[in-house]
């Protein structure tokens, strides 16, 4: 697999290798050994998968408090999304700033997301799957969020208030800057 990095230090592009034919191809999404070596040396315990049936879905910007900050390596399987991931952690140089990247089944590119960051993701197409692992056990209580639009992330969603397709938690969250620091940065 081919691994890239961002202006994030931690965050990171896998692109697992295909092997195509005349029925298609196949492809290892997900190999314990190589995520260790190549990636981040961390364990996933919890597969998720959505489907957002209409364009412009937005869910996000998600994350959960500890002890039960998730690490997410996240794919699409059929459509596209727009990505994001914003470093929350406190201390850190890039505090606040943004990745974003289009993922799309055609090429089948997964972001890894570590613990320590806000995740959300905006459809590019009707009926989009969106597949991924995740490091930490899902936990109601610690569920929480940062508003999507907040215009101190300054991130270039490509919908707005009125186009944005929502869940009512998703229209309700805060301000990066009205939360306590949660995360510590650890250089
Ligand atoms: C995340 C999750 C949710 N649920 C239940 C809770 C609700 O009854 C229902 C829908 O949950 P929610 O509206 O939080 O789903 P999303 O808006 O897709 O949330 C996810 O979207 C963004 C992009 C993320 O990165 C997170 O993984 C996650 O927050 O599934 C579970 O039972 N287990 C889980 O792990």
């Amino acid at each position: 697999m081919d691994v890239r990095e961002f202006e994030i230090p931690g965050v990171k592009l896998v692109i697992p290798k295909r092997f195509g034919d005349h029925r298609g191809f196949f492809s290892e999404t997900w190999s314990d050994r190589a995520f260790r070596q190549q990636v981040a040396d961390i364990g996933f315990v919890q597969d998720n998968h959505s489907l957002s049936a209409q364009k412009g879905t937005l869910r996000g910007l998600h994350f959960q408090k500890p002890p039960s900050a998730q690490g997410k390596l996240v794919r699409v399987v059929r459509g596209a999304v727009f990505d994001v991931a914003v470093d929350i952690r406190h201390g850190s140089p890039t505090f606040g700033r943004h990745v974003s990247v289009v993922l799309d089944a055609r090429e089948g590119a997964q972001l890894w997301i570590p613990p320590g960051f806000l995740h959300g993701f905006c459809t590019l197409e009707d009926d989009t799957e969106f597949l991924y692992k995740v490091t930490g056990y899902y936990s109601a209580a610690d569920d929480a969020g940062v508003a999507w639009d907040d215009p101190d992330l300054g991130i270039d969603w490509p919908v707005d208030e009125a186009t944005a397709v929502l869940s009512d938690k998703d229209r309700k969250h805060p301000r990066l800057r009205d939360l306590p620091p949660i995360f510590a940065y650890e250089a």
